[in-house]
């Protein structure tokens, strides 16, 4: 039996924290915490295939694209290629990014790590030592005290090397140290060497220590990981001088939520990947992070307009692929199969664009964009984030008749009346039923096209004429099957002079059902789109649609479609 029936013999549940006047919960997200994108170091070091200096400036690129100022760049000890990316980005980086770079505790890595960013405008040297007792007792050996002397002796070695060194004034530095498994030490041991590491450093209000708090192995419940971290913020001293990071792994599936809690309890930075990759099941992910704080009004300061690229570099350099199902970005998140869903989506951007003509036309606003977000299943508009609304509907054999006449609509303009909607609806179902998959946008138009628009008929010259005050008559007539035909018919109006010269001409009885029409287009390119339900002989009614500048003609062509199924 690989799984225990009584797990508690072999897995201890986490501690939850003793906080009776924690303040967390009854905070709210307002503001972008910093950002710092671990991409290049954290998500490369996770990587089968690390980055190649070439992918590495790639993505670099993207990053600063896309708006973040504190990248951490490289492991410039780990290796030959992650130096020279560093010197490389020391040389290019704009004036306004800083550039960050991570080392253990040990004096020869801290050296070449500190040399590999000589000449930086702005950087971050990070250093790291797990803290955990599992850690200190099996990895290092290593007491409290012994932990908290080489945190501080190393501390003094970057502060002798960097800010204290004449040959680097010209670079801005700051200092980051993680309790590495914070999130499995014991809280007041965590503040107690980041004490002595402050001391070490000597931050200022101007120029804070950073201290990040990472979740290094998400170990319990968000709530417990914000309790850790508010307790951190409570207890250490000189708090202005300290910037709170956080750096949530995704053991749990709860990296997001943990470093939301985590800024409500006092972080001022969240350190993390786009796309969540990263050790194991990942860092934070950036892009949810970033975009949850969009969709509640609250500026992420960093820009996903154009998520489709920021996929294109994250694969192409992580080799890894975004699932579809990523929060924001992955492709179908903004795509509804389902019927139920199609519908309300579709009704959704009706009445959107009904909300926004109305202000618009009122002069209340001035961009659609000012008219509040309200969409069933769309948390997001998906034009913010570079995706059209084209992907957002699509078809397969789950689809009702919103999702396919919502191809129509868009591709040719052609609004469908309901009850079009539910035929053309029956037919998609089983040409998707059939193939066994998604149909295509361009298929179901030709599909379309193919019911009810083609038609083997051609309209040849016509008239209609006033007969008296109730009464028209159609003279004309269309050739099929290679032979031409004469029509002539009267009725009250166009239509019904037309279906009885029909009716005359095959010998059969041509009934008008139901009738809808709509124009497509604005000002000298309007044409009219007629939508015309017949019946004849009493057999089973059928739809047809004409498209043409003139209604009348749009009305004959559209009862043409339908009559050549009959025939
Ligand atoms: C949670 C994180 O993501 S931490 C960052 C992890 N990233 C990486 O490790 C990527 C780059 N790493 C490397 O290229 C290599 O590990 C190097 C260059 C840093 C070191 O290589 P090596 O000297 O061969 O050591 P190795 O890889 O076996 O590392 C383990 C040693 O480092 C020690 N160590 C681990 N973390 C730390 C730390 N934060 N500070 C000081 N020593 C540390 C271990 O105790 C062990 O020491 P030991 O050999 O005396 O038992
Ligand atoms: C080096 C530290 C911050 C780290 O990557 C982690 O704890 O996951």
């Amino acid at each position: 039996m690989p799984m225990l029936k009584d797990p508690s013999i072999k897995y201890r549940k986490f501690p939850s924290m003793n906080l009776p006047n924690r303040q967390w919960p009854s905070k709210s997200l307002d503001k972008a915490p910093r950002w710092l994108a671990t991409d290049l170091r954290d998500g490369n070091q996770s990587l089968p295939d690390p980055m190649s200096v070439a992918e590495k400036e790639l993505y670099f690129a993207k990053l600063v694209e896309i708006g973040y100022k504190e990248i951490e760049v490289a492991f410039p000890s780990a290796s030959q290629i992650d130096f020279d990316f560093t010197r490389s980005v020391v040389a290019k980086a704009p004036d306004d990014v800083w550039v960050q770079v991570l080392s253990p505790c040990r004096e020869e890595l801290i050296r070449r790590t500190i040399e590999s960013l000589k000449g930086a405008k702005k950087a971050i040297v990070h250093l790291y030592l797990a803290t955990s007792e599992c850690f200190r007792r099996i990895v290092f050996g290593m007491s409290e005290d012994e932990s908290v002397q080489l945190a501080v002796r190393c501390t003094k070695l970057v502060r002798s090397l960097t800010k204290e060194d004449p040959s680097n004034a010209g670079t801005e530095w700051q200092y980051e140290f993680s309790p590495e498994t914070f999130s499995d030490t014991s809280p007041e041991f965590v503040v107690r060497i980041c004490e002595a590491v402050k001391n070490a450093w000597g931050p200022s209000e101007d120029n804070k220590i950073i201290f990040n708090l990472p979740a290094t192995v998400e170990m319990s419940t968000p709530n417990v990981y914000a309790d850790q971290i508010e307790y951190f913020c409570t207890n250490i001293s000189e708090r202005n001088k300290i910037c709170v990071s956080v750096h949530p792994h995704n053991d749990r599936g709860c990296a997001v939520a943990a470093s939301e809690l985590a800024q409500l309890a006092g972080a001022d930075r969240v350190e993390g990947c786009l796309f969540g990759n990263g050790e194991r099941t990942g860092n934070v992910d950036l892009v949810t992070l970033a975009l949850n704080l969009y969709t509640q009004g609250v500026s992420p300061n960093v820009d996903f307009s154009d998520i489709i690229s920021v996929i294109k570099v994250v694969e192409q350099c992580n080799k890894i692929p975004v699932p579809d199902r990523a929060p924001y970005g992955g492709q179908l998140v903004v795509s509804a199969f389902s019927g139920s869903h199609q519908d309300a989506i579709k009704k959704g951007f009706n009445d959107r664009e009904e909300i926004v003509k109305a202000a618009t036309d009122s002069g209340e606003i001035s961009t659609p964009d000012a008219v509040k977000w309200q969409l069933p299943y769309l948390p997001l508009d998906p034009k913010d984030i570079g995706r059209t609304y084209e992907a957002v509907i699509r078809v397969n054999s789950q689809s009702g008749k919103g999702g396919a006449a919502w191809i129509i609509l868009t591709q040719l303009g052609l609004d469908l009346p309901r009850g079009l909607q539910i035929a053309f609806s029956k037919i998609v179902q089983r040409e998707a039923e059939v193939v066994g998959r998604e149909l295509k946008g361009s298929e179901i138009e030709a599909l379309f096209r193919k019911e009810y628009i083609s038609n083997g008929f051609v309209l040849k010259e016509y008239d209609i004429v006033r007969v008296d005050e109730q009464s028209r008559k159609f003279v004309g007539s269309v050739e099929f099957d290679g032979r031409e035909i004469m029509l002539s018919g009267v009725g009250n109006g166009p239509i019904s002079s037309f279906t009885d010269a029909l009716s005359n001409g095959f010998g059969v009885k041509v009934e008008v059902w139901d009738y809808k029409e709509h124009a497509i287009g604005q000002g000298s390119n309007v044409r009219a789109s007629t939508f015309i339900e017949i019946r004849v002989d009493g057999k089973e009614k059928r739809w047809g649609v004409g498209i043409h500048e003139d209604v009348v003609q749009a009305s004959i062509l559209s009862i043409l479609s339908s009559f050549a199924a009959f025939l």
